[in-house]
């Protein structure tokens, strides 16, 4: 149906079948015994074509239903002149469970003089079951949907045009049969079952929006070298770091920094010293993850993450960072960051962290995938203690993102300062994390090499058993 608009002929005809087998016989003649005028209003942004051809054709004023509140001026919902009684008829493409219908209606009555009434609609996919007499569909808001042509009809006129067999014919009325919700029941997709790694990179491959996300690098990464390690590296020496770095390497798939707490070193400028960990990284093939947690207006973010003593956006393929400071202006700082330098980089936003006495909860986790929904382009994940909650109605978007956990260890409960810490089995297994970030758990031992493999083996077999 979208591609309706650019067959101008067509439109006009499918506005005809609606006005001359709907609206003129069924609806206009009982709309005539009230007083008022009768107007129509498209469903955005499909219908407002249909609506805007019948609007001309047979001069019906029309209203127009925005699909978000204005953020300036008068704030308004609805469009058009409002200051008489008016029958509306909502106009609408196709219907499916009939919430778009029911969110155009509720704007549209919530406005003094306007009474809602009918739904004309072209095709029912009849994924409602109704029993309405005079109707194809009564809606809970009472409003009666009028369809020109259902899905039963339209596989029937394919079958008489020998586009399709007796079969599908059979198995395509089964399905409707089978899968009719009454109304009242909420339609839930049904929940993606456990991904691997690499079909969650290749789903978002598929996604246009994410193609260029850094979650696809990482996902793949973990894939290919069977990890889902991060090894905090929180020493204050720079050659220390790179030799951690060399030992850990083999084992890791992101390399966290605290570029800050690092000394300054004698021999090395912090070029060179970024130069040594790249190369280190490209041999071992990891990511450098710069644990900023950027926190302060966009424009400063954006002056610390490029440029200044550290330069982080030349070197780190990924950054995090707090939403205190609001829900965009600190992701964009961090994004046209990422943009002038002109590589591909990743953010993670911080949901909730590992303190006993921390201030994130609830809220903020909500607020952290409100975000990444909204900056999907270039948010890549989370700094979080589990895989979240999405939004009602995209409960599956839960494997666009790469959800990280700190505090992990296996042999301490926490340290004196607050930090609590749980095994990779629960942060991985229990909680749904998809990577864990250890740090003095590996180096503060005496074999960094070998305790990164034996976390980076606990985080792995976690990861598979999630899978079976
Ligand atoms: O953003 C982080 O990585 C982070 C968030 C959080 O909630 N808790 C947390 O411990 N971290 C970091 O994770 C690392 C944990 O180190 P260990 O406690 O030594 O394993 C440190 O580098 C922290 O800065």
């Amino acid at each position: 149906m979208r591609s309706v608009v650019s067959h101008p002929k067509l439109l006009s005809q499918i506005s005809e079948i609606m006005y001359e087998s709907i609206i003129k016989p069924k609806i206009l003649d009982r709309l005539n015994e009230n007083s008022g005028r009768n107007v129509l209003c498209g469903v955005p942004y499909s219908a407002l074509t249909f609506a805007t051809a019948l609007s001309i054709k047979h001069e019906f004023p029309m209203l127009i239903a925005r699909k978000e509140q204005k953020q300036y001026g008068t704030g308004k919902l609805i469009e058009g002149l409002l200051e008489e009684p008016m029958n509306c008829i909502v106009i609408e493409d196709v219907i499916t469970s009939g919430a778009s219908i029911t969110e155009v209606v509720a704007k549209l009555v919530n406005e003094k003089f306007v009474s809602v009434k009918d739904a004309v609609v072209f095709f029912n996919r009849q994924q409602i079951h109704s029993d309405s007499p005079d109707c194809d569909i009564l809606l809970s808001n009472g409003v009666r949907v009028h369809s020109v042509l259902n899905i039963t009809q339209f596989v029937e006129i394919l079958h008489e045009k020998r586009c399709i067999g007796s079969d599908v014919v059979d198995s395509i009325k089964q399905y409707i049969e089978g899968n009719q919700i009454k109304l009242g029941q909420t339609v839930s997709k049904p929940n993606i079952k456990e991904l691997s790694y690499g079909q969650r990179a290749e789903l978002l491959k598929s996604l246009p929006s994410a193609k260029e996300n850094f979650a696809i690098d990482l996902f793949e990464l973990m894939e290919s070298k069977q990890s889902n390690l991060s090894v905090a590296c929180d020493v204050e020496d720079q050659d220390e770091l790179l030799e951690l770095a060399e030992q850990v390497g083999p084992e890791v798939v992101m390399l966290k920094t605290h570029i800050d707490i690092l000394r300054p070193s004698k021999t090395l400028t912090m070029q060179q010293f970024a130069d040594k960990l790249t190369q280190i990284a490209e041999k071992h093939k990891f990511f450098i993850f710069e644990d900023r947690k950027f926190a302060d207006i966009g424009s400063v973010t954006k002056q610390q993450y490029v440029g200044g003593p550290f330069d982080i956006a030349k070197w780190a393929h990924v950054t995090n960072c707090h939403l205190v400071s609001g829900t965009s202006s600190v992701v964009k700082g961090i994004q046209e960051g990422a943009q002038q330098v002109g590589k591909r980089r990743g953010l993670l936003l911080i949901a909730k962290m590992s303190t006993s006495d921390t201030l994130t909860n609830e809220d903020t986790e909500k607020v952290a995938v409100e975000v990444a929904q909204k900056h999907f382009d270039f948010v890549s994940g989370f700094i979080c203690q589990g895989r979240l909650e999405m939004p009602k109605g995209n409960e599956n978007d839960w494997f666009k993102y790469v959800y990280c956990t700190p505090g992990v260890q296996l042999d301490q409960k926490g340290d004196n300062l607050g930090q609590q810490y749980n095994t990779p089995q629960h942060i991985v297994g229990v909680k749904k994390s998809d990577l864990i970030i250890v740090g003095r758990g590996i180096y503060k031992q005496q074999n960094r090499a070998e305790a990164a493999c034996l976390y980076r083996k606990q985080g792995w077999s976690a990861y598979l058993e999630r899978l079976e």
